[in-house]
């Protein structure tokens, strides 16, 4: 009888979750739910582990990648994979998967649910009540910008990207896009419009970015996009915090280029609670939970679990980054 394989999982996880990796390998678990795993237990399991069950915030990179002589394959939970070094992986012939699709909606919900918070200032309102600082009704207390018949700039016209416009369309809102490939299919189903990256910022009141990060994308929201946009349009990135300079975006705000940002993620993660976009009124800030529904969590952890268990049998898993890797020899 061959040896089960070894699993290391970097976040404790639902009872129901391990039991379904135990059926197939051998598991370590990280013993917190909230706190990550360290760097050099990390390095110590991914030395041992033939698949790892890996966060966002986890780093698998060359050092990692080079001394996991045994790991065949990460699954990541998450759509994004940024935190991986995937050409390393490649070339190792680690398969790297990660969770699309399931968590589409929710994220998009969460997008438009920014865009509201940010656009009808509903982060300072809700304070204003809590704090007992509601005097009255008045003409134009906590008077916010209109969302409906606005337009909306998507930049990054993927599953997400779609799911917001098809929301956007519910909103009466027009709605522009911006993509590596314009999408025609896209633009008859969603009555979205192709605009350059330029074109989108100067006509957009919401500007939303729902692309990767990536070399391409990395800072790609700088002084001069946010110059280009209108001084009442606002932005909003359920994206990754790096594919804005932070710097910028804060002179932006400060200078009234832009009127206000809706933020679920931050360069760095968890943001510093004296980080200046956090002290900005006309700044919402969400500690990236895109994704953070409980029935969607549960389907991605579920959907990592039967990626692992797919590639560490020798089967194709539901979703692979590199698949590149799965014609080679291991498998
Ligand atoms: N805040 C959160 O909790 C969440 C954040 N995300 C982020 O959203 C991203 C998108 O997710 P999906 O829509 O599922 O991915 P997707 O791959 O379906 O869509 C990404 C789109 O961005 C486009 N794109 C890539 N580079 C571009 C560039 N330089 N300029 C313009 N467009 C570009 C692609 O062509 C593609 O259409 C993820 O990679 C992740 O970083 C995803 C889920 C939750
Ligand atoms: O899936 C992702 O990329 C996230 O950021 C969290 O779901």
């Amino acid at each position: 009888m061959t040896a089960k394989p070894y699993i290391y999982v970097t976040r404790q996880l639902p009872a129901e979750i391990i039991e379904k990796l135990r059926r197939f390998a051998e598991v370590g678990v990280w013993p917190s739910e909230e706190r990550p795993v360290p760097r050099d237990v990390l390095l110590r399991e991914a030395a041992k582990a033939d698949g790892l069950f890996a966060m966002l915030s986890d780093r698998i990179d060359e050092e990692l990648l080079s001394a996991a002589k045994r790991l065949k394959v990460v699954a990541n939970l998450g759509v994004g994979y940024d935190n991986i070094d995937v050409g390393k992986a490649t070339e190792l012939g680690v398969a790297v998967c990660n969770t699309p699709d399931i968590l589409t909606d929710t994220t998009a919900d969460l997008t438009m649910a920014l865009i509201l918070m940010a656009g009808r200032r509903l982060g300072e309102a809700l304070e204003c009540v809590k704090n007992g600082r509601w005097k009255s009704w008045s003409p134009f207390f906590m008077a916010g910008t209109d969302i409906h018949h606005k337009t909306l700039g998507i930049v990054g016209m993927g599953k997400i990207g779609e799911a917001v416009a098809e929301r956007a369309r519910g909103f009466s809102m027009k709605v522009l896009y911006h993509n590596r490939h314009r999408k025609p299919e896209a633009e008859k189903r969603l009555g979205a419009v192709y605009r350059s990256f330029d074109d989108l910022l100067r006509e957009s009141d919401y500007v939303v970015c729902l692309t990767p990060l990536t070399d391409e994308t990395r800072g790609m929201f700088d002084r001069e996009a946010f110059k280009k946009m209108k001084p009442s349009a606002f932005f909003i990135n359920v994206a990754r915090g790096a594919v804005a300079v932070e710097e910028d975006l804060i002179e932006a705000l400060e200078k009234g280029e832009i009127a206000g940002a809706g933020l679920d993620v931050f360069a760095e993660e968890p943001v510093r609670p004296d980080h200046p976009l956090l002290k900005m009124k006309q700044v919402v800030p969400l500690p990236h939970i895109g994704s953070a529904s409980t029935e969607t969590r549960w389907a991605m952890m579920e959907r990592c679990a039967e990626n692992l268990e797919a590639v560490l049998s020798g089967r194709p898993p539901v979703n692979v980054v590199n698949p590149s890797v799965l014609q080679r020899s291991h498998l």
